[in-house]
């Protein structure tokens, strides 16, 4: 990226998923790795820029999913086991009232499977020999952003992780007001060693270290400074440039996330969202952010084309979506994982109800895209009731943002502006403005804001009668997938 925040060159690659068991899902750390390298190799061939300009790297990643390794040898003990993974709700559910009230007091997140506290536990309780390596101080936990500067420092032999302050809210396991790792949850979940854990940084900082020669001969043998390590949902929020409390993004990608600026102070609410932290740049500041995460959301379109070859891609889906006028009383719920915000139920599981013989692929691809933006909508509507005052804008991005059919509908839904920049891929801007932020790039963060163009704003259209109808068949849908599958 420039500095006049244009993306120069890109490169991408998806990262394969293993579903060993139902429920579970992991992916390969070495494989993740070597996507990373690969995707810097490509992108910064495909510059063509004079090397001895970039001024500095920024680090942004899936949260939750936690990796473990060895620190000796930089081997992974077990696969990734992704934020997605259902393999520890039991365990969650055993939690009983009074911790799991002290765990959202402390964490600002609802206890559930999607955090990395009881994925840590499982790896203690189910890799053979892992307990004597942590207590031998040979084990790193980290989650993505930690392995992946792991390993950009080249730091086999070093004992350092480190992870950012907007990673570590959404393990289950940091205090989000003292900032620091709660010795009562590291107790809870399987007696993790703190020693074990990242230290934890300001999510824009100096002390990242550097993209290391050893690591990569893709810069030419220059060190390059790593400046910025952020979530990916935060840093879409950093990069649509919400820096007022009170501004909103939804992030449409394998899941929705949608989160708004709570301000400094750490945030009060009624439990169906989660407070996190949303950046800090080293002793100069930090915010909080109100997030309502949806677990399964773009990965449905996936499932759709992958697993039941209904259809090519997410474009057929639209197309397919737009040839009718409307669900027809087809619904869809996409509880994969069970349902996050606001339901917050583990044994929901998905859904397609409403189906008659006249019902046909296009209605299941109608169903699935309308699911995105009524569940992004019933987040919006949680986030008016914490703020006390409507929503009038929400700035979306992702790939979802790409489609003008879910866009269009969502501010029909939402009964709000939908905007649209330039940029859709806004999780890596945010990292990039943070990291150039701290190596000088850009001074404050309005210099920053005055990056953000528009590209399109979608307006509701949608009658008020003909919007609650629609809304109503979704409420109603959900309840009955709820509580479906109490056993995994
Ligand atoms: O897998 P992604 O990139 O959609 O992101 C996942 C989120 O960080 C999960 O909280």
């Amino acid at each position: 990226m420039d500095a006049n925040g244009r993306i120069v060159s890109f490169a991408y690659r998806l990262n394969r998923q293993y579903f060993p068991a139902p429920g579970w899902v992991e992916q390969d750390p070495v494989n993740l790795w070597r996507n990373v390298r690969i995707t810097l190799k490509k992108a910064i061939e495909e510059s063509r820029i004079d090397l001895t300009g970039i001024a500095s790297a920024g680090v942004t990643n899936q949260r939750e999913t936690v990796l473990v390794w060895d620190r000796k040898t930089g081997r992974p003990l077990y696969n990734a086991i992704v934020w997605q993974d259902k393999r520890t709700s039991r365990r969650i559910k055993d939690l009983d009232e009074e911790t799991s009230n002290s765990i959202m007091k402390t964490t600002g997140l609802r206890p559930d499977s999607y955090f990395s506290a009881s994925k840590i536990q499982w790896l203690l309780e189910n890799v053979e020999g892992l307990r004597k390596k942590m207590a031998d101080g040979d084990v790193s936990f980290g989650t993505v952003d930690s392995w992946i500067i792991w390993n950009l420092n080249g730091s086999v032999n070093r004992s350092i992780t480190v992870t950012d302050h907007s990673n570590a809210s959404r393990t289950m396991l940091y205090d989000i007001a003292k900032l620091r790792w709660n010795p009562d949850l590291l107790d809870i979940f399987g007696g993790i060693s703190e020693t074990s854990l990242p230290e934890v940084m300001s999510s824009g900082s100096a002390e990242y270290g550097y993209i290391s020669k050893d690591t990569s001969a893709i810069f030419d043998g220059r060190e390059v400074p790593i400046t910025a390590d952020i979530g990916d949902q935060q840093s879409a929020l950093f990069g649509q440039g919400c820096f007022n409390p009170g501004d909103v993004k939804a992030t449409y990608g394998t899941g929705t996330f949608i989160l708004s600026n709570a301000g400094t102070e750490v945030p009060q609410t009624s439990g169906t969202l989660l407070r996190t932290i949303f950046y800090s740049i080293s002793g100069r500041e930090l915010s909080y952010a109100l997030e309502g995460s949806i677990l399964a959301s773009g990965s449905v379109l996936r499932w759709l084309q992958n697993s039941l070859h209904l259809f090519r891609s997410a474009k057929d889906i639209e197309d397919a979506a737009e040839k009718l006028k409307s669900n027809d009383g087809v619904y869809f719920v996409p509880a994969f994982s069970g349902l996050g915000s606001p339901y917050w139920d583990q044994d929901a599981r998905g859904l397609f109800i409403g189906l008659t013989e006249s019902t046909t692929a296009d209605h299941l691809a109608r169903s699935v895209l309308e699911s995105e933006v009524y569940m992004a909508t019933d987040v919006i509507m949680e986030i008016e009731k914490e703020i006390g005052r409507n929503i009038a804008k929400i700035r979306c991005d992702g790939g979802g943002s790409r489609s003008d059919f879910l866009m269009q509908f969502q501010a029909d839904i939402a009964n709000a502006e939908v905007l649209v920049p330039e940029s859709s891929e806004t999780t890596a801007l945010g990292s990039a403005y943070l990291s150039g932020l701290v190596s000088g790039l850009w001074k404050s963060k309005d210099e920053i804001r005055e990056l953000w163009r528009l590209k399109k704003v979608y307006r509701p259209v949608m009658s008020e009668e003909e919007r609650k109808r629609n809304y109503v068949g979704w409420k109603d849908a959900v309840k009955r997938c709820m509580g479906w599958h109490p056993n995994i």
